[in-house]
């Protein structure tokens, strides 16, 4: 059976019993679980070697690129699951919007959405949109085996701060302006933006994703309260849609220790954390029945191996009574982090975590 003729709600066996599916589901673990968000990327030489004059976009648009550039990191730092290589705006771009990823700034929409006459330009996605998804999941999973592949996602909130600025921001000035101006329109956006990501995370699970992280990246820019009234249904809608696969959902953002609870209230199997919130801190506002994923400091890893070790000790004793915890950094892989370094993390986190 490929994996197109799965049937919905039945996950791949091969990676059922994973530590990493485990930890997601709560249930007990050999190890505790590691994976680096941007594990793959520019801290890799072999990253940079196999990008050579291949723009970011057009790298993931080609299966052959994508499946080599997944299993890096997977190679090279045993970690327990692998993440899709891709970037968030990927779904935007094949629905037509004009975009492009600059390097060192990030992603760039040439004429940006801030009229309710722009949300024409934000068409429904069709699995053929992005065919080159399911060929490239399709090869990975056979690479991959027994180890999880984990499908991702940017957010209503995160994807509309970067349509509606045009492109990175500090302070999100004119999303801001649009969700406290004209709520009407911003509601509409988001549940647009819903969509998409539903049928992007859809394609993914079907063709053999084992769980799927959806990134709100810049969500903690919101106080609770307009989080709950203005982003939380559209991100409910994204989680809801998926909900019958039974494959864990994953619900991570920056500077959102405020919005936890939040979070995983919007439909979240597993929540992550970043480095500012003890994980013990963190399960007490997230509340039952989840998972937490994180959260040593990336900074960190620029420290001398024993201080990284004790760093990770404190998390790990932080996490020492969750229901279910999946090791992670705080947030991404910075480019100028020794590869060796986080090699050495994972196999402390195995040896220190090991029943
Ligand atoms: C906010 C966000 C984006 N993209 C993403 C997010 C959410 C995650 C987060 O919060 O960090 C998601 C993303 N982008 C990329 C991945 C790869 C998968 C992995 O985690 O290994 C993932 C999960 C590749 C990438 N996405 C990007 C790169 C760098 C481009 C390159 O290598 O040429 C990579 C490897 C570009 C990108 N794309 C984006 C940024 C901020 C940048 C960096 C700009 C820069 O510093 O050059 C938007």
């Amino acid at each position: 059976m490929s994996a197109n003729d799965r049937p919905v709600g039945q996950p791949n066996s091969k990676t059922h019993d994973s530590a990493f599916l485990k930890a997601c589901r709560r249930e007990a673990v050999p190890h505790t679980p590691v994976w680096f968000m941007r594990q793959a990327g520019r801290s890799l030489p072999e990253y940079l070697k196999v990008r050579e004059g291949i723009p970011m976009l057009e790298s993931c648009m080609r299966p052959d690129l994508v499946t080599e550039i997944t299993l890096q990191p997977v190679r090279r730092h045993k970690v327990d699951a692998a993440i899709y290589f891709s970037d968030i705006v990927v779904p935007l771009k094949a629905i037509g919007i004009d975009l492009d990823i600059k390097p060192g700034v990030g992603p760039v929409v040439a004429d940006p959405i801030r009229t309710r006459a722009d949300l024409a330009r934000l068409r429904d996605l069709t699995p053929e949109d992005v065919h080159y998804v399911t060929e490239a999941i399709g090869m990975l999973t056979a690479e991959l085996g027994a180890t999880p592949l984990i499908g991702f996602a940017g957010a209503p909130f995160t994807l509309a701060s970067y349509l509606v600025e045009g492109g990175p921001s500090r302070n999100h000035e004119n999303t801001k302006a649009m969700m406290y101006g004209d709520p009407e329109l911003w509601a509409d956006l988001l549940d647009r933006l819903a969509e998409i990501t539903a049928a992007f995370l859809k394609v993914q699970i079907e063709a053999g994703a084992s769980a799927v992280q959806l990134f709100d990246s810049w969500v903690g820019a919101l106080a609770p309260a307009d989080y709950r009234r203005s982003i939380l249904p559209a991100s409910a809608k994204v989680f809801d849609a998926v909900a019958s696969y039974n494959v864990p959902r994953i619900h991570f953002g920056v500077g959102t220790g405020e919005l936890l609870g939040l979070m995983g209230e919007a439909g979240a199997d597993v929540v992550g954390v970043d480095w500012r919130v003890p994980l013990d801190e963190a399960a007490r506002r997230v509340g039952p029945g989840k998972a937490l994923q994180g959260n040593l400091d990336p900074a960190v890893l620029f420290a001398p191996t024993a201080a990284v070790e004790a760093k990770t000790r404190e998390v790990l004793d932080a996490a020492a009574g969750l229901e279910g915890h999946v090791f992670n950094l705080g947030h991404g892989v910075l480019p100028s982090m020794d590869p060796d370094a986080l090699t050495r993390l994972v196999a402390y986190v195995h040896e220190q975590t090991a029943r």
